[in-house]
């Protein structure tokens, strides 16, 4: 066994690994970067790029289908080539893939280690079974995994994850999505604009990462419209049969139903990667999930010398964040035991759906009861919107009754991925909603629907 010894030992090459161990670098310390499986990380490869990717051809594929009320016809079939959009999504993927392979390719040979590590204790692990790394500090960003409950391993073959959907070379005739959760909404609703039928299985009527009930039923009326969306699905059964799964539930009008389709696509929730990681060798304590209890503003676990950054630490599995915290655990772990908390931005997340959905701040479960006010904008009236014909959603802003700070939004609508950045910037400098009113507002513009919204919320303070 090969003896390594360093200041600092990261554990996973994905956003947050290598936002490490720069950090490290950067303060001119000793590193290595430990990767057990392909470096490209889970965004580019699986994640965030092929997801949009695929989206993006759904997209083209409704707006081309939905043309005629403008009095703009295609005359002749939208036709949608399986095989081309596919090629588009894997050549495309590994463009991204590329370039971050690249970057990878840039640290020095000496400190990249291949294989999957474990802890021995707390500094020491052990790496592929060949390599033993003696670190003073540790950063654990070894990323997420599907969460798959026992039952639908009856599915053998016909089961799969969010991974295989990038890695097809075609496009399937039948999928049933389970979970309407930001994957299983995101991949559902783009393979049925691509002609899939779909079927999305859900549990206790969520939708999204939606909190608020009032927007949260206008997002399933929206979905439940546009494809077959069981909510609070009751599946009696389900097994593989030849090259097909057997599916038989109990639909909308309480008719039991047995139904085939290609394949299963599990999108039932992430969980962090901690439980192959000899966490049992070590003194950290550990939460329910298995995953080390830990400060979130420093990253560090407990009082010891291990910091979790990304997606293993649960919190806010998102990418931007992980690379904000990789950066905080890198830089904390190089000044341990003089620790700091790392630079927190205003919380903000996106489902690229449509209408899409977005938060900002705080969530609406969240909110102390009798302590906010709502503002609410329907965008079926919203001019821009409804000269787009994307007059789809509803938004509610939360105000601080006291203080009139805008304290979070939830809402689906067109352009969110735009608007959620302008709430995110005005949560994060504390404004109230009157300075928010104060701002410009172009016309016609869909954000005139959010100053209805703030105005809403104004009015509602009595300001
Ligand atoms: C389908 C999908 C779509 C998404 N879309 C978005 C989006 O649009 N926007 C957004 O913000 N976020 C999105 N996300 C979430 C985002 O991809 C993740 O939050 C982010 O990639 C997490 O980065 P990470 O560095 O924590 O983990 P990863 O990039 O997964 O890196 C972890 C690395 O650790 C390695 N590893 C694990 N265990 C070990 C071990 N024991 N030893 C050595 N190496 C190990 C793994 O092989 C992996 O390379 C999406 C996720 C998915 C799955
Ligand atoms: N646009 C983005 O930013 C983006 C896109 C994709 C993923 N992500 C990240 O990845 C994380 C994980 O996404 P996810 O969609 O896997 O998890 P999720 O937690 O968002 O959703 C899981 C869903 O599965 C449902 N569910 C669980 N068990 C079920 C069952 N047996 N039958 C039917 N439904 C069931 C849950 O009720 C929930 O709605 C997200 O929280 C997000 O942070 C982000």
């Amino acid at each position: 066994m090969r003896i390594v010894s360093v200041d600092v030992a990261v554990i996973g090459a994905g956003t947050a690994g290598l936002a490490a161990y720069r950090a490290v670098k950067a303060k001119g310390l000793t590193a290595v970067i430990i990767e057990g499986g392909a470096y490209g990380t889970t965004c580019a490869r699986v994640g965030c790029m092929p997801s949009k990717l695929l989206i993006a051809a759904a997209d083209a594929a409704h707006e081309a289908r939905h043309t005629a009320p403008f009095g703009v016809h295609i005359d002749g079939e939208v036709r949608i080539d399986g095989a081309e959009v596919m090629d588009r999504v894997r050549r495309e993927r590994d463009r991204f893939v590329g370039f971050v392979v690249k970057g990878v390719e840039t640290i020095p040979a000496g400190d990249k280690l291949v294989g999957h590590a474990r802890f021995i204790d707390n500094t020491v692990l052990e790496v592929g079974g060949h390599t033993e790394v003696h670190a003073r500090r540790v950063v654990i960003a070894t990323g997420s995994s599907p969460k798959i409950a026992a039952s639908f391993r009856e599915l053998g073959d016909r089961l799969i994850v969010n991974d295989d959907v990038f890695g097809w070379h075609d496009l399937p005739e039948s999928i049933a999505v389970f979970g309407p959760g930001v994957i299983g909404l995101e991949l559902g609703q783009a393979l049925s604009r691509l002609g899939v039928r779909v079927r999305l299985f859900g549990k206790r009527c969520t939708v999204g990462p939606l909190t608020d009930p009032a927007v949260r039923s206008v997002a399933l009326e929206a979905f439940a419209g546009e494809f077959a969306f069981d909510a609070d699905a009751k599946v009696l059964d389900m097994k593989k049969d030849g090259d097909q799964a057997v599916l038989r539930f109990i639909d909308h009008d309480g008719r039991e139903v047995t139904e085939r389709f290609d394949y299963v696509l599990a999108a039932t929730g992430r969980e962090a990667n901690v439980h192959h990681l000899g966490l049992e060798n070590t003194t950290l304590e550990l939460d329910k999930n298995g995953v080390p209890v830990f400060d979130k503003e420093t990253l560090q676990c407990g009082a010891s010398p291990v910091f979790i950054a990304g997606d293993a630490n649960n919190f806010l599995p998102l990418l931007h964040e992980a690379a904000d915290e990789g950066r905080t655990a890198g830089e904390n772990a190089a000044r341990y035991p003089d620790v700091k908390p790392g630079h927190r931005r205003a919380t903000i997340a996106v489902v690229f759906s449509d209408p899409q959905i977005a938060m900002v701040g705080q969530r609406y479960a969240d909110l102390e009861e009798g302590r906010f006010v709502t503002g609410e904008v329907s965008f079926e009236d919203q001019g821009r919107s409804r000269v787009m014909l994307k007059n789809k959603g509803l938004m509610h802003v939360y105000a601080d009754k006291d203080t009139g700070r805008f304290l979070g939004a939830e809402w689906l609508g067109p352009r969110a991925e735009n608007i959620a950045h302008t709430l995110a910037w005005a949560c994060q400098m504390r404004l109230t909603v009157n300075e928010m009113l104060d701002m410009p507002f172009y016309h016609p513009v869909i954000e005139e629907g959010l100053r209805t919204a703030l105005r809403d919320a104004a009015a509602k303070l009595g300001a």
